[in-house]
């Protein structure tokens, strides 16, 4: 290793380099054993260490520092000799031979290593392919040393380059070892195809297969030599009957890929190395994170350009090559080709450097030279085409059939196109109300027009009652809700849609339909259905989020319906009560997918008893069922008692609709924990929910689960609710909202001074988010202009965030700025732009340039006194000029008034012009009158007199002191 190449390749003055100059290592490289030694402790307790290929002596240091410090051997092989490090002993040897061995044994006499190390790497020259076999031979060689010298159960730890040999000497040392483990220090270079294999527990079998041992076999070729004629492989077994190697006639195929460049006979595969790539499709290789491809062993590669333009896969060699030369005869002649033009030129002698335009036109290139060569005839593909192809003529039943497909393609296509419109609008419309930009009346008037008349057609209605008393509709024999057809007369039809879009979830959407999107049975009505019912469902919820965060009443409703279920009422909608009550409610809640209001209670309480056992058999039930129910709580439940249905009316309905509609979340998310994965988790479905007893889903799941036994005992309170809080419900269950009025309106100043307190927690948190996250820094803004330019995606960026050293950094008496080094260098440097520092720093201006909160307060109340001022200075002029009594004259008044305003202006006093001086000296000396080119007030100065002036003051001075030192002598 000269002394050159240590200071210049692969910038080899990094920081282990410094670090081993510090700690006195003889080479960089000690850092590795450091490292590996760390991960698998092998040197501990060690007493007999050999290191092969040891020079300068690295690993020697490291293995006389860390081994125990009495009676331990150490033994170091190089070619090269290596000065004397305390305790160890030194040879000059060539591993790779007998008398090595030899030495090695004479100097071992009876004893065992521990561990034998081999960081073995021949000397770098340029035929770096042929430099990567002879290091997988050196590895072969130290095994072979180290099955002769280790102790059973000892560790080998050697070097590899990660070739296409790899696994074959792996395979040999899972042979004789029983963990065998590959390991890449912080240490190694990136860029450097070394990889440190770690073997532990030396099995010492009695007899070894020498050919494990020989790289004839072991790394013999397995691939291209290995298929005899029929293609089928041969490989060969050894006495074991494992397969070891490739045996065809001893033929070993060159593992230098571009040495086949040349060789017509071979095909592509043959040819591409693993690394091969594909430049139009860069993605689908998967680049190796640590070292080289297997197989490819050299980062630089280069070819003639007639090589390439001959090979039958250019666009493998473009992806191979680092760089195409006119290096031949054949080559040269291209130069002079006017195909070959600079641009050409310049991207041949670069190819790693070249984007997807360059590589067409590369490509255009070769075609055209081979044209011109000859190698290539123009034909007219398209006439080759008719020409060769015969078309069997369809018979008509197919050409209909394919027709037939070709229409129902084009109408699925034509749907999806459809649907993906509708739903953009919905999305928009959604935003909208977000922002509140329309009304709530809009969402039903805009569905109107997107959706089928008939989706919103609940048929005849009767009943001629409004939609309040709609309690007197009955129910088809479909369980569909009936209206009175005289339903709202006078209400124009938009409305009436409206109303009848929010009762829309009355519809029964069949059981499945929601999770099962594809399926054929699903019929076309009912997937419009279900879309129109998530549609509204989205639009419902996104209309009461506005609603709640415009009115914070809405909370005290919620709390009010949430308290009234607790205390085990029935559901009552939101605005039911007493009947004046429904009335002011039922206005403010216009526009809400509330239910109907509910039968009197009187009706309800004669079912009470009934409801409640039932209430009661459905729970057991559902205990049992529990899977069953779960199931059941996803889907809307079937209509089952007509009679029942006919007797509740569309009220019960509409509250299954309510539920439906208001809980969509909650039914998504039922369903996606109904799945298999989740089976069995303790606490079940509601604990997945967090339902507590006041969740919204567990009323949902209780409504779906108890709603499909007995209607609207759905809403009796659980077993658990009737138990542990059954005094506070007594207590409570009286009051009726109209009772608790008043501690409903102190509820609403809370929830006034809350709102306002949580609006300030929310600035004060958005304000620290800004300052944590904002984009402050340049490298932020980068990665901000990259994600908007989309010049980096937000996967790739994830990826970049983590590297291998993620979590090291070593402590162990390290330095510390090497410490802060590692910290520092070992995440991902984000690359800053010039535009992002530009945009960084015109914020920073504009915000400096913007006054603090305190300044422009101060400024604005300093306007608002002048203003006030100015008013009371004009009202007293007016005063003044309106006075009849003091009968002042005009003039006076004039002055009066004068004097006011002026002092409204500022603080009263008139600001006197400034008086300059000017010194009578020079041009001045002796002038009588106003000096030239000075204008306004005057004075003029004598510097004589300024002299004395200033010799007196000063005279006064020092008196002043002289008469106070003497007072106090005094
Ligand atoms: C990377 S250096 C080893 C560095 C060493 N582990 C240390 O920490 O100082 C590789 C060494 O392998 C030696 N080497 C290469 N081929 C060899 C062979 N056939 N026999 C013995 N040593 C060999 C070279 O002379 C070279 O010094």
């Amino acid at each position: 290793m000269g002394k050159d190449q240590k200071k210049t390749g692969k910038g080899r003055l990094d920081k282990w380099y410094m670090l081993a100059k510090e700690q006195g290592y003889r080479a960089r490289s000690a850092f590795k054993l450091v490292q590996l030694n760390r991960k698998y402790d092998f040197l501990a307790n060690a007493k007999c260490v050999i290191d092969l290929c040891a020079a300068p002596g690295g690993w020697l240091q490291v293995a006389a520092k860390q081994m125990p410090q009495q009676n331990s051997i150490i033994i170091g092989v190089d070619l090269v000799p290596i000065k004397p490090i305390p305790r160890c002993v030194t040879l000059v040897e060539d591993i790779t031979t007998e008398s090595c061995r030899r030495a090695l044994r004479a100097e071992m006499k009876d004893w065992k290593a521990d561990v034998v190390l081999h960081d073995g790497a021949p000397n770098v020259g340029s035929a770096w392919v042929q430099d990567a076999f002879t290091q997988v031979e050196l590895v072969l060689a130290s095994l072979k040393l180290a099955v002769e010298f280790l102790r059973p159960g000892g560790t080998f730890c050697t070097k590899v380059f990660r070739s296409k040999d790899y696994n074959s000497l792996l395979w040999v040392f899972n042979q004789l070892f029983t963990k065998v483990e590959a390991t890449k220090p912080a240490s190694s270079r990136n860029v450097s195809a070394e990889i440190f294999v770690t073997c532990q527990g030396f099995l010492a079998p009695a007899k070894i297969d020498p050919r494990m041992l020989n790289p004839k076999f072991v790394f013999a070729e397995v691939d291209i030599a290995d298929e005899d004629d029929s293609g089928k492989k041969i490989t060969e077994v050894d006495a074991e009957g494992n397969e070891v190697a490739s045996a065809k006639k001893g033929k070993q195929a060159s593992t230098n890929p571009l040495a086949k460049l040349d060789s017509k006979a071979v095909s592509t595969k043959d040819v591409m190395t693993p690394t091969t790539l594909n430049v139009f499709a860069p993605e689908k290789h998967r680049k190796q994170r640590e070292g080289y491809d297997d197989g490819d062993m050299t980062l630089y590669k280069e070819c003639r350009v007639m090589q390439w333009i001959r090979h039958p896969d250019p666009i493998g060699v473009l992806g191979m090559v680092t760089r195409m030369r006119f290096s031949e005869d054949e080559d040269k002649k291209l130069l002079k080709n006017p195909l070959t033009t600079g641009e050409i030129k310049a991207c041949l002698d670069d190819l790693k450097v070249l984007g997807k335009k360059d590589f067409k036109m590369l490509l255009k290139y070769r075609l055209a030279i081979r044209e011109d060569l000859g190698l290539d005839v123009k034909v007219d593909q398209k006439e080759d085409v008719i020409e060769n192809v015969d078309i069997e003529p369809l018979d008509e039943e197919e050409q209909i059939t394919q027709e037939l497909e070709r229409l129902a393609r084009d109408e699925a296509l034509k749907k999806r196109r459809e649907r993906r419109r509708v739903n953009e609008k919905k999305a928009r419309e959604v935003q909208r109300m977000q922002l509140n930009m329309g009304a709530p009346m809009d969402i039903g008037l805009e569905q109107q027009d997107g959706m089928a008349l008939e989706m919103f057609d609940l048929g005849e209605v009767e009943g001629g009652k409004e939609r309040r008393g709609v309690s007197g509709g009955r129910l088809d024999s479909d369980g569909e809700p009936e209206l009175s057809g005289d339903e709202d007369e006078g209400a124009d039809a938009a409305s009436k849609k409206v109303r009848d879009q929010r009762q829309q979830p009355v519809q029964v959407i069949p059981d499945g339909a929601l999770d099962q999107d594809d399926d054929d049975d699903v019929t076309d009505d009912e997937r419009k259905t279900r879309r129109l019912e998530e549609s509204l469902d989205l639009l419902y919820e996104s209309y009461q989020q506005t609603k709640l965060e415009r009115d914070h009443k809405h909370k005290v409703k919620q709390q009010r319906l949430k308290r009234a279920l607790e205390e085990g009422g029935e559901f009552k909608g939101i605005g039911s009560g007493s009947d004046a009550d429904s009335d002011a409610e039922s206005e403010e809640s216009e526009g809400d997918f509330d239910p109907a209001p509910q039968p009197s209670s009187d009706e309800d309480s004669s079912d009470d008893d009934e409801e409640a056992e039932q209430a009661e058999k459905t729970k057991a039930k559902a205990v049992d069922t529990a899977p069953a129910a779960k199931r059941a709580r996803a889907a809307p439940a079937p209509v089952e008692d007509e009679e029942e249905e006919k007797a509740d009316g569309l009220l019960k309905t509409l509250k299954k609709g309510k539920v439906l509609s208001t809980s969509a979340k909650s039914r998504q998310a039922a369903m996606w924990f109904d799945q298999p994965a989740f089976k069995g988790l303790p606490g079940g479905l509601e604990s997945l929910l967090g339902g507590g007893d006041d969740d919204d889903d567990e009323q949902e799941a209780d409504g779906a689960e108890s709603d499909e036994e007995m209607g609207d005992a759905s809403w009796a309170p659980s077993d658990e609710e009737d138990g542990a809080e059954e005094e506070e419900s007594d207590e409570e269950s009286d009051d009726d909202f109209d009772g608790a009025r008043p501690t409903f309106e102190e509820d609403e100043a809370m929830e006034e001074e809350a709102d306002i307190d949580a609006q300030e927690k929310e600035e004060i948190e958005k304000a620290e988010r800004i300052a944590k996250v904002g984009l402050t820094t340049a490298e932020a803004m980068t990665l901000a202009q990259q994600l908007v330019n989309r010049e980096r995606t937000k996967t790739q960026l994830v990826d970049e965030g983590f590297n291998r050293h993620t979590d090291v950094v070593g402590g162990d008496g390290l330095p510390t700025w090497f410490i802060d080094d590692e910290q520092r260098h070992f995440r991902h440097n984000i690359p800053v732009t010039k535009d992002a520092v530009q945009a960084i720093r015109d914020k920073q201006r504009a915000l400096n340039a913007r006054p603090i909160k305190k300044v422009a307060e101060a400024k604005a109340r300093k306007q608002m006194r002048k203003i006030r001022r100015i008013e009371k200075a004009r009202n007293k002029a007016q005063g003044i000029n309106d006075d009849e009594e003091n009968g002042l004259t005009e003039k006076e008044k004039a002055a009066s008034i004068a004097k006011v305003l002026a002092k409204s202006g500022g603080t009263g006093k008139v600001k006197r012009p400034e008086k300059k001086v000017v010194v009578a000296r020079g041009a001045n000396r002796g002038i009588k009158g106003r000096p030239k080119g000075v204008k306004g007030k005057y004075k003029m100065a004598d510097p004589r007199m300024k002299k004395e002036v200033r010799a007196l003051k000063r005279i006064a001075k020092r008196d002043r002191k002289s008469s106070g030192r003497n007072k106090a002598n005094k």
